[in-house]
Formats: C-alpha cells, sequence, structure tokens
C-alpha cells in the first residue's frame, strides 16, 4: 500500500481502534445483538478519529464510486464506497471486527437453514467472497444535511452476505445535528412490523442485522427480515462510516 494512504493515521497500537476492539465485552454483546437484533459499541473511535475519518469524505482518490441517494429513491443525501486499499484505521477495524461475529453469523444461519458458513478470518472470507465475484470494497461514509434521510434497506451485494454489519456515527448529536436518528425495523412473519431507534452518541458504533435474523419461537426458530435507515435531519450534517463485512459484485 503506498505510505501516504495511511498517512492521517499514525500508527499507535495500544490506543488504535482495532486494539479497542478487543476491549469489548463479546458475549455480551453478541448475546444482544442475537437477543435483539442490535447491539451498540460505545464510543468505538474518538472524537479526533470521527474527525478524521468524516474528512475523507471530500478526499476524491479513496473513493471507488457516489450515490446521490435521491437519484435512485434510496432517500436525501449521499454516499462514497471507499475503494482498495482502505484507509488503515478502517481495514483494521473490518479485520478486527469480522471474528467477534463469524460465531454467531454460522449459527444465525444453521438456525435459519441457510447454506453458507464463515471462516474465522476475515481475509479468507473475502477471498470467499472474491472468487464469487464480488471484487469490489463495501465500506462506505455517508454525508447528510438538513432535511436528509436514508430509506429503509438492506446492504445486500451479491449472494455472498455475512448477516451483521456495523454503523459508526462520525458526528454529534445535539450539537452537529439534530434529528438524523438511526432506525431498524423488523418484519415478523403473520405480524405487524416493529421499529427500534438506536440513539448513538459520537463515535459509538451499532452492530446490526443486515437481511434476516433468526427469533426464537414457540416452535423453533423463526425468519425476520431486517431493514435499517435514517430518520430525516431536522438540522445540521451527520457524517457515519458504515462497514459491510461481504464484498460487492
Ligand atoms: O447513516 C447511517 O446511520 C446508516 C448508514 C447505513 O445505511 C450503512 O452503514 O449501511
Ligand atoms: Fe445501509
Amino acid at each position: 500500500m503506498p505510505r501516504n494512504l495511511s498517512a492521517p493515521f499514525p500508527d499507535a497500537p495500544l490506543s488504535s481502534p482495532a486494539a479497542r476492539v478487543l476491549s469489548y465485552d463479546w458475549p455480551v454483546i453478541t448475546h444482544q445483538l442475537d437477543d435483539t437484533g442490535s447491539a451498540i459499541l460505545p464510543q468505538l473511535l474518538s472524537p479526533e478519529e470521527c474527525r478524521t475519518i468524516a474528512a475523507l469524505y471530500s478526499d476524491d482518490c479513496r473513493f471507488r464510486s457516489r450515490v446521490v441517494m435521491a437519484r435512485h429513491g434510496f432517500g436525501k443525501g449521499e454516499y462514497r464506497y471507499f475503494s482498495y486499499p482502505l484507509p488503515a484505521p478502517i481495514e483494521a477495524l473490518r479485520t478486527a471486527i469480522y471474528p467477534q461475529f463469524a460465531d454467531l453469523a454460522n449459527r444465525w444461519n444453521e438456525r435459519m437453514g441457510i447454506d453458507q458458513t464463515y471462516p474465522a478470518d476475515h481475509a479468507d472470507y473475502i477471498a470467499r467472497c472474491h472468487a464469487a465475484g464480488q471484487t469490489r470494497p463495501t465500506p462506505l461514509l455517508l454525508q447528510y444535511g438538513p432535511g436528509d434521510y436514508n430509506c429503509l434497506h438492506q446492504d445486500l451485494y451479491g449472494g455472498l452476505v455475512f448477516p451483521i454489519q456495523i454503523a459508526i456515527l462520525l458526528s454529534v448529536p445535539g450539537e452537529d445535528f439534530t434529528g438524523g436518528e438511526f432506525a431498524l425495523t423488523e418484519q415478523r412473519p403473520r405480524m405487524q412490523s416493529r421499529v427500534d431507534v438506536v440513539s448513538l452518541q459520537h463515535g459509538d458504533a451499532v452492530a446490526f442485522a443486515v437481511h434476516h435474523r433468526p427469533v426464537r419461537g414457540a416452535r423453533g426458530s423463526y425468519r425476520v427480515n431486517m431493514r435499517h435507515g435514517v430518520s430525516r435531519l431536522h438540522s445540521g450534517n451527520r457524517h457515519t462510516l458504515g462497514i459491510i463485512f461481504h464484498d460487492a459484485q
């Protein structure tokens, strides 16, 4: 990787985002994710790291594409997909977080009868994605202004799907922006949909189900259909970093 791509992020192993990943209580987080469909990783990024990553938005050479949501009926606001090589801390987070969720992802697929398994290392999973033609990186930066919103959606980019993803709030709620709440919906068979609003603080990550998740019922597990989105911003600007673990076709 050319050195200048990682230049804004001097290596500081003990305080790096990837090292911080190891300090979370993963059994508690994965239990909560399994139980409710989402879990918060408090302060995954420091205020300084949030600002540095949000500022990448205007750096054209970091990205493979830009999507203006209104043009596609996706909402209002825009996002950009990073190109490979990813900025060092984003690559490091993706690599460090994936193994923490791989077991739960395998258990979910088993319970839902989905015939996809996940190796312990992200590099091995990405090699599978690439062999299946899913070669384009999916981590993205999103940018919202006043009145912007993100319609309920699922981040599916081909047949291979890692069932959990994360989004990190890079802006300060109540200060940089108002409104703009992260929302999850759960569509249950023969029942009305349920919504969860996940209140995030600056630097918090939310881990959530991408597509389906299993819910325990009286006769074993049943599958619910998940979507996520962002409610309308009332004022200000909001940036998020999305980390999706499968690559795109
Ligand atoms: O801006 C947000 O909070 C949602 C981002 C999102 O849709 C994603 O990361 O996939
Ligand atoms: Fe998304």
